[in-house]
């Protein structure tokens, strides 16, 4: 059985390119290494809604933070089976964003302390607990600031009309309050081990799980 790796933090945090730096290294000594990555736009009706809403389509839907949840929740479910099956078949799965993307994100727009948050508890019942879907064995928070998460969003979305930033990624207030629910997840080492760190220490934390 594989390692079930997940990779967390802010839009435009890097996210995609750390992942990708993971992935070449780890395939560089020889491991068996497949990504995932959340939500699957153009996979599944649920992360497209999801994505539509945060760019303005279906009414009020995204002001609701538990239907919010629950359609990236209903994305990953859908993946479960296949998710699975690559923790069988390789030695490492990196996912893009996981289920700590819905308590981090949640508890910061419900403003809830992560320590005693309702919803925290709401997502890991429903994901891990109704869903079934596999405990990670390591998450990485990658430690990119708000501030330079958003000004390599804002750059992205400048050079890819594709891309342009949604309801969530040009909220200053909402990814300061996500970081810091990220770094006390993190501190907690909330449903498995936890690490911290950016550039060359995060690939590093990841590959030597190896
Ligand atoms: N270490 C870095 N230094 C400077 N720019 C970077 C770095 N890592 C990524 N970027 C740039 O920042 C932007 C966002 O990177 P990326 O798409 O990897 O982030 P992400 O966290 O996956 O974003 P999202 O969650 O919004 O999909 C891209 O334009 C990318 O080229
Ligand atoms: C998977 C997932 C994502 N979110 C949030 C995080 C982002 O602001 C948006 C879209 O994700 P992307 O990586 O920028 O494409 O949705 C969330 O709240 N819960 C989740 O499970």
């Amino acid at each position: 059985m594989g390692i079930l790796v997940a990779i967390e933090g802010l839009d435009g945090a890097g996210k995609q390119t750390i992942v990708g730096r993971i992935h070449a290294a780890a395939q560089e000594r020889g491991a068996r290494t497949t990504t995932f990555t959340f939500p699957r736009y153009g996979e599944s009706i649920t992360a497209d809604l999801a994505s539509e809403a945060l760019h303005g389509e279906h009414g009020d839907l995204r002001n609701s933070v538990y239907a919010m949840a629950l359609l990236f929740a209903l994305d990953r479910a859908a993946a479960g089976a296949a998710l699975k099956a690559a923790c069988r078949d390789h030695d490492l799965v990196i996912c893009d964003r996981y289920v700590a993307s819905n308590a981090a994100y949640s508890a910061a727009r419900l403003g809830e302390p992560i320590e005693s948050s309702g919803v925290v508890d709401w997502v890991s019942d429903l994901e891990f607990g109704r869903f079934r879907l596999p405990v990670p064995d390591h998450q990485l928070l990658l430690g990119v600031p708000p501030e330079v998460a958003m000004a390599r969003a804002s750059g992205r979305a400048a050079s890819d009309a594709d891309r342009p930033v949604d309801h969530y990624e040009r909220d200053g207030d909402l990814q300061s309050a996500v970081y810091a629910a990220y770094t006390d997840l993190a501190s907690a080492n909330w449903m498995s081990s936890w690490s911290h760190a950016a550039d060359d220490d995060a690939v590093a934390a990841v590959i030597s799980l190896l």
